[in-house]
């Protein structure tokens, strides 16, 4: 079996916890499937910046756009709240999707069935839901420019930030969203807030185009993402695909991750074009929850959005679809089977740690 090269980056506060179960479950693969993954690790986020001053250095930089897949933890936490914008721990991710060109970002919001009655909304709102938010991740405000805070001379300052959209980034992450949908319930929201914002009139004109010119078979909707938001809570069973740019995919992320029960249920995939001759798509893969400083180091983290992570990684980066079936599979029985960490704990389940729950999720893998 051809070798596949994993580049971990566990990162900063429970970021490591995560990715160590995701480690235990590589190496059992490697052992008892011969998976051949190898594995190499590297540093991103504060940990990066506390080694060499930077939130990724050029080497790991390297490494990243060399391997198969990326592995991401968690970066970020209050002992790097006064590091130079430049280097803060966020500022690793930012680059490593910036520069590994990594424009499509999904971000699935599963309601597992044992879960849909300790969501904080009820039951029969949420059970059963599976949508897909597809977010682009390599413009709009993240990195328009100009980005800075000038100095107005009267005692005030200016902090600014730009939105900028160009008609192909809207035309290639809408080309994701609608070839998704239609391997789903072929049906497309785009959301974007047209009634404010240039890029907002933008996006809905370029979207509305793509669709006639090449998905017509799939249904499109528009949605100002304010409202967009307040849908997603009051019945998000109408939605199965999402698009939208890239600070409203962060926020109405977060948002459908409450959906699923907890944020520490939501993995993502953020992918690459195709390569025009080997046909790979550079790929990194990571859960949506920060590094969670409040409950780092307790061993009480959530591994399921990490876990599910790698699953999308089998899915995406290495076609091994029917593995990835069983990892979710598993980590939905383990649920069945009543256990939780404390994020998901609900009355008369068992409480778990990060390290039992990995644990438990492998065993079923393995069958
Ligand atoms: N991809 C990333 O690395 C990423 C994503 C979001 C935030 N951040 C960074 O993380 C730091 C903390 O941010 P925040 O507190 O806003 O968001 P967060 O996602 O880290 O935490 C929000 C809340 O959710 C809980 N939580 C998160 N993940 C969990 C898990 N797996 N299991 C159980 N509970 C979990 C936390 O305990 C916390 O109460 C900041 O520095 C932020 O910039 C990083
Ligand atoms: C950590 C931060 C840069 C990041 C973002 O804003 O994209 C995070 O919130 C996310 O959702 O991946
Ligand atoms: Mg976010």
């Amino acid at each position: 079996m051809a070798t596949k090269h994993l580049f971990l980056l566990p990162g900063d506060g429970i970021g490591p916890e995560a990715m160590a179960e995701v480690k235990k479950l590589i190496s059992a693969m490697n052992e008892k499937l011969g998976s051949g993954f190898v594995t190499e690790d590297g540093l991103v986020g504060g940990c990066a910046y506390d080694a060499h001053g930077a939130a990724i250095s050029d080497a790991d930089m390297a490494k990243a756009m060399a391997a198969d897949a990326v592995l991401f933890g968690a970066v970020g936490g209050p002992k790097w709240d006064a590091v130079p914008y430049e280097v803060r721990p966020e500022a690793g991710l930012l680059r490593l999707r910036k520069d590994m060109e990594l424009f499509a970002n999904l971000r699935p919001a599963i309601c597992y069935p044992a879960l849909a009655a300790s969501s904080s909304l009820k039951q029969e709102v949420v059970e059963g839901l599976d949508i897909l938010i597809v977010r682009e991740l390599t413009g709009g405000v993240y990195f328009g420019e100009p980005k800075q805070i000038i100095d107005l001379g009267n005692g005030q300052k200016r902090g600014i930030d730009t939105q900028v959209y160009d008609t192909f980034e809207i035309e290639r992450i809408s080309g994701v969203a609608f070839e998704l949908a239609r391997t789903r319930k072929n049906h497309v929201t785009s959301m974007e807030k047209r009634n404010v914002m240039k890029s907002g009139v933008l996006w809905n004109e370029v979207v509305t185009q793509t669709h006639k010119a090449r998905y017509s078979d799939v249904k499109l909707d528009h949605m100002l993402a304010d409202a967009g938001g307040m849908q997603l809570v009051r019945w998000p069973k109408q939605f199965d695909v999402i698009v939208t740019d890239n600070l409203f995919g962060d926020m109405l992320s977060d948002i459908a991750a409450m959906l699923t029960g907890s944020i520490g249920m939501l993995p993502s995939a953020s992918l690459g074009a195709p390569d025009a001759k080997t046909k790979k798509r550079k790929a990194l893969y990571e859960p949506v929850h920060g590094s969670a400083p409040d409950i780092a180091g307790k061993g009480i983290a959530n591994p399921i959005a990490m876990i599910a992570s790698f699953a999308m990684c089998l899915r995406y980066s290495f076609g091994m679809v029917a593995e990835a079936d069983r990892l979710e599979g598993a980590i939905a029985a383990v649920l069945d089977d009543g256990l939780r960490t404390k994020d998901i704990m609900s009355e008369g389940m068992t409480e778990v740690g990060t390290v039992r729950m990995g644990d438990a999720i492998i065993a079923k893998f393995l069958g």
